[in-house]
């Protein structure tokens, strides 16, 4: 894993269930900047191996660097699940980098109650979801052979997706896969609606009882799965349950419905990909008023964040997953990054706290080697 430190260009992608470990070194060929679906479309094409990369959320907000969109063809390729040797070295940095919080949004609540008056007011519009970005000084780069190896011990079960490129670094340990293609069958699913986890199993149990039953959740998650849906109601054997999951990570428990279905096999994941997103889990209700409110509303664009990152085999299939939950980082600078959904009934101030706690992850990620 140290020769994450030493190559410029890295990428790294896990599962959830950890059945898919890939990791990719050097720069065969990479695109930024693309204009439109077409540019990607045929970067990708010409491609011979594996491509790795995400979207810039909002393509409308140009962006410098990783942040704008960014694919890369690896030189090398190693599937992890065949290759065991190379997790072997994890040398544990002795270099504690110096970690000042610079910028964080305390006035978030304030700024984001007019939206919420909208959303009360306008029965057309249903929800959004409002992301914010905590800004923080670093005085060196991070160990990323520390934060891989420390990914898989603190978050067992998210999807954990690294994007390196020479000083800049995207780091994601999300629980939401937008979409997995194989041959002709997709997975995707609906993640939204979410409430802490208990201090106790009891507590724990009742607190996801609560989220299940609770209107204001149960009505954000059935946007997501009917949107989904709708977006994919040409697929063949389109299945899901009439009620949702629970899906816990550490930290917090969502609503979880599971999506699956067949495609015409012409398609790649990269198709379906541009067709889901951004689904109302990581957008909102109308779509085009929710991406307006977002790019005005919120302080900053958000680049990879919320977008979708994964990767592409040559015959087309692969996955993508949310760039939620996480950060990026050059040598000076670090940016949290999580958001939550917002409806006419929900509390700012609660909101503005589960997004705290959905930026602890990456928050105890950096803590391992940093000090304030
Ligand atoms: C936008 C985020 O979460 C989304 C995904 C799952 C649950 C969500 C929620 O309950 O608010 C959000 O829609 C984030 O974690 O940054």
């Amino acid at each position: 894993m140290n020769e994450f430190n030493q190559q410029a260009d890295a990428v790294y992608f896990a599962s959830a269930d950890k059945k898919t470990r890939l990791v990719g070194f050097g720069r065969q060929s990479e695109l930024m900047d693309w204009e439109n679906p077409d540019m990607l479309n045929q970067w990708v094409a010409a491609q011979s191996g594996p491509i790795f990369g995400g979207f810039n959320f909002n393509s409308k907000q140009t962006l410098v660097g990783i942040m704008g969109g960014y694919f890369v063809a690896p030189k090398t390729v190693i599937d992890l699940t065949q290759n065991t040797e190379w997790q072997s070295e994890v040398e544990r940095t002795n270099v504690l980098r110096r970690l000042v919080q610079m910028r964080q949004e305390d006035d978030w609540v304030t700024r984001m109650t007019p939206v919420l008056a909208t959303l009360q007011n306008d029965p057309t519009k249903e929800k959004v979801v409002l992301g914010m970005q905590t800004h923080l000084a670093l005085d060196g780069p991070l160990a990323l052979d520390v934060i891989l190896d420390d990914l898989e011990q603190q978050q067992p079960h998210s999807y954990h997706m690294v994007i390196k490129r020479e000083q800049e670094v995207f780091v994601s340990a999300t629980p939401e896969r937008i979409v997995r293609m194989q041959g002709a069958q997709f997975e995707t699913a609906a993640v939204a609606g979410s409430i802490r986890r208990g201090a106790t199993e009891a507590e724990d149990a009742a607190l996801a009882d609560d989220l299940w039953r609770d209107k204001k959740n149960r009505h954000e998650h059935d946007i997501v799965v009917q949107t989904i849906a709708e977006r994919l109601q040409d697929m063949h054997d389109l299945t899901y349950a009439a009620v949702p999951e629970i899906l816990k990570t550490p930290q917090i428990q969502h609503l979880y419905t599971p999506i699956t279905g067949r495609l015409d096999a012409t398609m790649t994941v990269l198709d379906l990909v541009q067709r889901l997103h951004p689904t109302p889990a990581l957008g909102g209700m109308p779509q085009a008023w929710a991406q307006a409110v977002i790019a005005e509303d919120e302080a900053e664009p958000r680049g990879l964040f919320a977008a979708p990152i994964g990767y592409q085999y040559p015959d087309g299939s692969g996955e993508f997953v949310v760039g939620i939950r996480s950060m990026y980082a050059n040598t000076k600078a670090l940016t949290l990054f999580a958001g939550a959904g917002i409806l006419p009934d929900s509390d700012l101030a609660q909101e503005a706290a589960e997004i705290q706690l959905k930026m602890t992850p990456m928050r105890t990620l950096i803590k391992g080697q940093t000090h304030e």
